[in-house]
């Protein structure tokens, strides 16, 4: 039985003010957890210890929003996956399609950065998605298996046993036009199949999250998905009344 989890990415948003008062909301509402869903909150690589210190006792998990490859060194502006971890960081955002366009990550990249933050014992949430162009064009799956595949061939089908894929539609994505339940679905369990052909055991206990404008009006539909388990939740992750709307939608 895969548990739920629920992931509020919150990009480069916030400030220490704003982020006290989201917590100030948040913790008092999840300090027991809800409903068993694990929920992972991920703010920006500056506030990691303030988020750490605000959440200490309670039952949510802290995560980051990238780091890289390699564990220090001569990187100036990067973060190693070691002082996430020193930050009391448990998961790590890779691959997010905003920095594979904007910040032109590749398959290949991503794929060290993965290998790299579970070597310091971080649990990355891998996202992968299509644009609207390889959607339009029959591309979909071939796109996402790339992306997958990528990651497959550095990190072996083992790796899965310690990480979190997250399909992510680049077209879904921050546009308030989520992917439906069974656009969501059709993907989700084209993953597993994917990961099912290198081993069964880990495709049927990997937990596969779908992000993408949900928000408290369609996540109790995507989240009852067969092969969904969860959320990466973006622009509602920073209301604190909407985030636990969706971790409450979990069934
Ligand atoms: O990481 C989160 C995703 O990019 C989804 O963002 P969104 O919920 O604002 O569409």
């Amino acid at each position: 039985m895969r548990r739920a989890l629920v992931v509020g990415n919150w990009k480069m948003n916030g400030t220490r003010d704003s982020i006290s008062e989201l917590l100030r909301a948040l913790v008092p509402a999840v300090s027991h957890g809800i409903n068993g869903v694990d929920i992972v909150v991920c703010p920006p690589s500056p506030y990691l210890t303030v988020v750490a210190d605000a959440i200490k006792g309670c039952e949510i998990v802290l995560g980051a929003q990238n780091a890289w490859c390699e564990n220090g060194g001569a990187y100036t502006g990067e973060v190693a996956p070691g002082m996430l971890v020193d930050c009391r960081a448990r998961y790590v955002i890779l691959g997010h399609s905003e920095r594979r366009q904007q910040l032109a990550e590749t398959d290949e990249l991503i794929a060290q950065k993965f290998v790299a933050a579970q070597r310091e014992g971080l649990i990355p949430i891998l996202c992968v998605g299509e644009t609207l162009a390889q959607r339009d064009d029959g591309h979909a799956e071939a796109t996402v298996s790339g992306q997958i595949n990528a990651v497959l061939t550095v990190a072996g089908v083992a790796a899965f046993e310690r990480a979190i894929i997250a399909y992510e539609p680049v077209w879904a994505i921050g546009t308030g036009c989520s992917a439906s339940a069974q656009e969501a679905q059709q993907m989700h369990a084209f993953i597993r199949t994917l990961i099912a052909g290198h081993d069964e055991e880990v495709a049927g206990a990997v937990q596969l999250l779908y992000g993408g404008s949900v928000n408290p009006g369609n996540a109790a539909e995507l989240f009852e998905q067969a092969d969904i388990d969860g959320g990466l939740v973006g622009g509602a992750s920073l209301d604190a009344a909407a985030f636990i709307e969706i971790c409450n939608s979990v069934s």
